[in-house]
């Protein structure tokens, strides 16, 4: 282990657990369990690195307040790596450390799924998977049923999402931060906003899916609003004004 490293945290470290928050701990309720020193992310460029549109939009969107000059992996022409591991974290530490090496600028990458209790936590780190397509690309529609389907005969609803967010400088140092929503699925799918499963989730003391809720609601309780929290009070600064 690195001599850097004794706080448990300090590289987001594959198979480590992250900080992280959900609905019940709070989110960015500053964790008293937080290691002392992490390390802070310096006004300039970021690499967004995701392939995803809908989640560009929302992390671009949760970066924002802070002047960061943020380009898209896509937007270099980077290659999506493979999401070889089985946890959030291990699978965004992937993600981020490809791209910040090769573009050699801190980088943020987000692991994301949804995850259905009665289906054992699936599809969560395979979500993607399932709405993969043979011939390629992805039928979102298609995932949504697949996952009604097969957690329709249970009667228990609960469902969730986590997002794994992970920051990653070009020097193999990263930070790893993890948020939770929890709620539960419903079929048909419901809403045309949002992006993914949105439309099979209701947020818990909801009534309308992620697909269906001003896209600030969202914004305001979602996992990876979560996620940021966690990572803002760890490794951010508000400019000053
Ligand atoms: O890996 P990148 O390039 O970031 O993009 P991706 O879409 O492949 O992202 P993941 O590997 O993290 O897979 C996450 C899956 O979970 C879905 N997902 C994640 N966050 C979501 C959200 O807020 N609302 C709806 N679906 C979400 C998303 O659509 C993907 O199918
Ligand atoms: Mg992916």
């Amino acid at each position: 282990m690195p001599a850097d490293d004794r706080s448990g945290a300090g590289r987001g470290g594959l198979n480590r657990p992250a900080n992280a928050a959900d609905d019940r701990s709070g989110a960015g309720r500053g964790g008293l369990d937080r290691p002392a020193r992490q390390r802070q992310l310096a006004p300039g460029r970021l690499v967004l690195a995701s392939h995803n549109a809908g989640k560009l939009r929302e992390v671009a969107a949760l970066v924002a307040p802070f002047g960061m000059q943020v380009v898209s992996a896509g937007e270099l022409g980077l290659p999506e790596p493979a999401e070889t591991e089985d946890s959030f974290i291990g699978n965004a530490t992937i993600k981020a450390l490809a791209a910040a090496r090769a573009a050699g600028l801190p980088a943020l990458a987000d692991d994301s799924g949804f995850s259905v209790a009665s289906l054992g936590g699936g599809p969560g780190v395979r979500t993607a998977d399932w709405a993969e397509l043979p011939g390629g690309g992805r039928d979102y529609a298609m995932a949504m049923a697949k996952v009604a389907a097969l957690a329709e005969p249970h009667a228990d609803r609960s469902a969730w999402f986590t997002c794994a967010l992970v920051l990653a400088w070009p020097d193999g140092h990263t930070e790893g931060f993890e948020g939770k929503v929890q709620g539960s699925w419903v079929a048909p799918p419901r809403g045309e906003r949002g992006f993914g499963y949105d439309p099979m989730f209701v947020p818990e003391g909801g009534a309308e899916t992620f697909g269906e809720m001003d896209p600030a609601e969202k914004h305001r309780i979602s996992h990876r609003a979560r996620a940021f929290a966690l990572l803002e009070a760890a490794c951010l600064a508000r400019p000053a004004r």
